[in-house]
Parts: C-alpha cells; sequence; structure tokens
C-alpha cells in the first residue's frame, strides 16, 4: 500500500500485547485489583514507595520475559523506508526500540529509566528483579521509575515535538490505543484539524473510530506489516 511520505504514528499498549504485555484496560490489565490510576501517581508512590516499585518490579519483569511482535518490527523497518517517519509511543515498555525503532517519542517516559529524587540524575536501570525495593541511588536518595505519573505533565520539549509531528505530517496511523488518556488523546484530533488522515488500528471501537478516515479493525501485529511497502 504506497503511503504518504511524511508518516507520524501514535502507538498505545494494544501494539504490545501480543507480546504478552498486559494492557491498562483489559481485565488482566489489573495488578492485585490496583488500577494504573490508583498506582502511577506521585500520591500514591509518597504514601507507599514499596508498593509502587512493587508493582513496576512486577511490570519489569514482565517485560523482560517479552519480545516485540510483527506489529513493532513493522514500524521500526517502516522507519527505514520513510525517513520523515516519526513515532509517537504512551507506551514505557522499550519494545519498539528493542525492534529496532531509532527515533522514539515516548511522551511517557520509559520502566527502564529511574531518576534520583536527591541527585536529579535519570539513568537508565535493566536490573530484573530489582535488589533492593525501593531501590537507592549511589548517593542515597530514593528513586522513582522514570515515567510520568497520572496528574504530572509529560516532557515538555517531547511533547512539542509530537504535537509538531502530528500536525505537519500527511498521514497519522493510531494504533493499539484507547484514545481515553490525555493529553495524548488529544494528538489525533489535532492531526483531523490540520488536514492529515488518520488511520485506526485496534481490536475494538474507541472514542476516535467514528473521526478517523479508517479505522482497521484486528490485531496491529497483523495489520501493521500490510503497510510495509
Ligand atoms: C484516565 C484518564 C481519563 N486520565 C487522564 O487522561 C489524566 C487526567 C486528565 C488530564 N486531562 C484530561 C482531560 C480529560 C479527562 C482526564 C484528563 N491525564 C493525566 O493525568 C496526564 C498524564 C497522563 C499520563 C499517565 N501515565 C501513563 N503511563 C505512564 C505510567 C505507567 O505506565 O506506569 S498513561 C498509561 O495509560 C494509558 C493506557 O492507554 P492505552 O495505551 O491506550 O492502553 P489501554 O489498555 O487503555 O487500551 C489498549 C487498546 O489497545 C487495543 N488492543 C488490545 N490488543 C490489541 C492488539 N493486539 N492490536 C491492536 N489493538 C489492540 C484495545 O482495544 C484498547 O483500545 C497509556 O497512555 C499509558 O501510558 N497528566 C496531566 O494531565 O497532568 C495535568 C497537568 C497538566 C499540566 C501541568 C501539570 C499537570
Ligand atoms: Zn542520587
Amino acid at each position: 500500500m504506497r503511503l504518504a511520505s511524511r508518516v507520524a504514528v501514535l502507538t498505545g499498549a494494544g501494539i504490545s500485547a501480543e507480546s504478552g504485555v498486559p494492557t491498562f484496560r483489559a481485565s488482566e490489565g489489573l495488578w492485585r485489583n490496583f488500577r494504573a490510576e490508583d498506582l502511577a501517581t506521585a500520591e500514591a508512590f509518597h504514601r507507599d514507595p514499596a508498593l509502587v516499585w512493587t508493582w513496576y518490579n512486577w511490570r519489569r519483569e514482565t517485560i523482560a520475559a517479552c519480545r516485540p511482535n510483527l506489529g513493532h518490527y513493522a514500524l521500526a523497518e517502516l522507519e527505514k523506508q520513510k525517513p520523515g517517519l516519526t513515532l509517537v509511543t504512551q507506551n514505557v515498555d522499550g519494545l519498539h526500540n528493542r525492534a529496532g525503532s531509532q527515533r522514539v517519542l515516548k511522551i511517557h517516559g520509559d520502566i527502564w529509566w529511574v531518576l534520583c529524587l536527591a541527585c536529579n540524575r535519570i539513568t537508565t536501570d535493566l536490573r530484573v528483579p530489582l535488589p533492593e525495593i525501593p531501590p537507592h541511588c549511589s548517593c542515597g536518595g530514593l528513586l522513582r521509575p522514570g515515567v510520568v505519573w497520572f496528574g504530572e505533565s509529560l516532557p515538555t520539549a517531547t511533547w512539542a515535538q509530537a504535537e509538531a509531528a502530528v500536525s505537519e505530517c500527511e498521514l497519522l496511523v493510531v494504533a493499539g490505543t484507547s484514545s481515553v488518556v490525555y493529553p495524548a488523546a488529544s494528538l489525533a484530533p489535532l492531526a483531523r484539524s490540520r488536514g492529515v488522515r488518520v488511520i485506526e488500528i485496534n481490536t475494538e471501537e474507541t472514542p476516535l473510530s467514528g473521526a478517523a478516515a479508517i479505522s482497521l479493525r484486528g490485531p496491529s501485529g497483523e495489520l501493521l506489516p500490510l503497510l510495509i511497502e
């Protein structure tokens, strides 16, 4: 399928579902019956950093045992074919990078990054399992996961690049997201307001489906490879 040259892609948890990474909304997305919105907040962390870290450690162990799927690899290949392609992801699992994608805008951060609350250093920590819960920095400070929690603003520069990419492209592909978490869910409407064609790929209907030029119903691991020339 001949695609536009300036393409942007927005992904969510659904693109990693076929790799075995639990999504947020699906039933198995729950951990010990906590909703993500209950644990992925600064309040929850200050209340009980060990509980929140136990959850992130569980997710890191789960993700470490997973491999990118054909959907991730298709987007890495598309990046090679389309130098102008920008990949914006809500996922913190790092699977796009593991599939070979170079230009990934991680608007919600990365579960393999840790931030020290004392010296403010951000480092990559791939230890699975974490030897200490909660983990501490070499300066002795308490570490927090390098992700954007609910109620926190997204990284300014990364978000500005994401808004620019979806505004200036000819085609936006939105794959595996329920389009309910903001401000990420404002990207497709922004693109449409600039006359950009939006293709949605999802196994289910979402609030975006009616507004997309095409809404393809099926698993992204099967449909994204069809985008490759
Ligand atoms: C729940 C929601 C209503 N709440 C929000 O949106 C909130 C509040 C809010 C702000 N503005 C609003 C406007 C309206 C309403 C609410 C708000 N937003 C925030 O708090 C944001 C921060 C949001 C980011 C939170 N962090 C995440 N993740 C990192 C952490 C972590 O991961 O631990 S969000 C997290 O949840 C979201 C989950 O959504 P999806 O990825 O779409 O996954 P989901 O499971 O929902 O859906 C999966 C989809 O895939 C499909 N699927 C499944 N399998 C497949 C398959 N095989 N193939 C294809 N599709 C598939 C399914 O059908 C489904 O549609 C992702 O974004 C993910 O990153 N911050 C902020 O607003 O700060 C304020 C502010 C502003 C300025 C200055 C200071 C402060
Ligand atoms: Zn430190």
